[in-house]
């Protein structure tokens, strides 16, 4: 079993990520996790922040010589914001100078779509500060470092991810667009959103600059792909053990994802079961499915094809042209208070999905093969797979 946690908050001193059950033996490389950490950064049309913040990242625990020796793995991701918070965010009571009193101001004028004014009603806070600390999306930072690690695991199994764009606004890659594949990763981090299709891409630029002019914000749809997975991983026999599920309560808990689909998901929906599932036939004594319709998930288990999952994001609630709400302190109408946001951060929202995935194959992996070594998990793995009958047998797609 994996475990993991994150603290701190946006303008806190730094973000804190914790993730217990890795076996040992995992190459951890703290050049790759930063690799990580620069992807999530990426993606036209997000805000300023993303400019001047570094992502100062430490490894605390878990890892000595590039290598996992067992213990929890403890990260460390320092916001490089924190100087000009030091004052309003201080963990210790502590009165304002003239420099904070603006950035210390009560926000009381809470933004709808946000966390604000719920989070106030629920924790007893006058203001929405302590609220947006802890629900901004700064937190996935955390989560990408942690997912850096658990793809570091799987790849050790031959399992691969690839993230990428596949909508913004209304403008989405054609369907039946060829999947992008591992190797294909340098290319998206390449583009402008990380979307596979030039053309598309090109189209989903116009619609960030035609966005950004209205002083609006555009949501979008992510998909996660997974190479390499064996059959078998998650289970029929409980609700909560389904692959699908855990999936689907991963994307869900990234901030601002309001929707997931396994494989062709809604469109399954409009279809006939004829045309709806991946048929069974053998070829070269092998079963295959011609399709990935079902995105490589029956039963809520791996088939062994390429998994396949999307997560719609709505648009940033932080509006540049502020939508009307209450000021708290007054019981006013006025308009919600805005500083600065992204206009989309749809691409970098890929790059989460990537990591929760990374994060719940990676619990599934250690579930059903176990060991305290990956050579252990490896060798479980690969025992596994030979004591398949030949008559059961399907490719694994990589
Ligand atoms: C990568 C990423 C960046 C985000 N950036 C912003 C932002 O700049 N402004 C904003 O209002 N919301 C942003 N959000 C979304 C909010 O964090 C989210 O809407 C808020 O926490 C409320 O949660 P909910 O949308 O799931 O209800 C971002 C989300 C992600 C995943
Ligand atoms: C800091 C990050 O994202 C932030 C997520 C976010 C929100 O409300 O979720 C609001 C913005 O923060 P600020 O209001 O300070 O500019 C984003 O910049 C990050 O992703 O590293």
């Amino acid at each position: 079993m994996l475990r993991w946690l994150t603290a701190g908050e946006s303008h806190g001193p730094e973000l804190i990520a914790v993730l217990e059950g890795l076996p040992a033996g995992v190459p951890v490389s703290l050049d790759e996790i930063r690799e990580d950490l620069a992807r999530r950064k990426l993606g036209y049309g997000r805000g300023s922040r993303m400019k001047f913040e570094q992502d100062e990242l430490h490894l605390s625990g878990g890892v000595v010589q590039g290598v996992s020796i067992g213990g929890p793995v403890a990260i460390r991701v320092g916001n490089t914001e924190w100087p000009k918070w030091t004052e309003v965010m201080n963990p210790e009571p502590t009165e304002l100078s003239e420099k904070s009193r603006g950035r210390g101001a009560p926000l009381t004028r809470p933004r709808p779509g946000h966390a604000d004014l719920t989070g106030m009603q629920k924790y007893g806070f006058a203001e929405a500060r302590p609220v947006l600390e802890r629900a901004s999306a700064r937190e996935t930072a955390a989560r990408v470092a942690l997912g850096a690690v658990a793809r570091a695991f799987l790849r050790e199994l031959g399992i691969t991810l690839v993230s990428h764009t596949v909508a913004l606004g209304d403008v989405a890659v054609p369907a039946g667009a060829r999947l992008p594949r591992p190797e294909d990763v340098a290319a998206l981090d390449a583009d402008p959103l990380r979307c596979f299709d030039a053309g598309t891409s090109a189209q989903m630029v116009v619609e960030v600059d035609d966005t950004k002019k209205s002083g609006d914000t555009v949501g979008g749809i992510v998909e996660v792909l997974a190479y390499g997975l064996p059959p078998g991983l998650g289970s029929y026999v409980h609700w909560d053990r389904r692959l699908d599920s855990r999936l689907a309560g991963a994307l869900m808990g990234i901030q601002a994802i309001k929707g997931v689909e396994v494989g062709d998901g809604f469109e399954t929906t409009r279809r006939r079961g004829s045309v709806a599932h991946d048929e069974l036939h053998v070829v070269d004594g092998e079963i295959t499915r011609d399709t990935g319709r079902a995105g490589g998930i029956e039963g809520g288990m791996t088939t062994g094809q390429i998994l396949r999952v999307r997560a719609g994001m709505k648009p940033i609630a932080t509006v540049p042209h502020a939508l009307p709400t209450i000021d708290t302190a007054t019981g006013e109408e006025t308009k919600a208070h805005h500083q600065r946001s992204d206009v989309s951060a749809v691409p970098a929202a890929g790059v989460v999905a990537e990591a929760m995935v990374a994060l719940v194959l990676a619990d599934a992996v250690t579930e059903k093969f176990g060991g305290d070594s990956v050579a252990e998990t490896r060798r479980n793995l690969q025992g596994y797979l030979a004591a398949i009958p030949d008559q059961l047998t399907t490719a694994i797609e990589s």
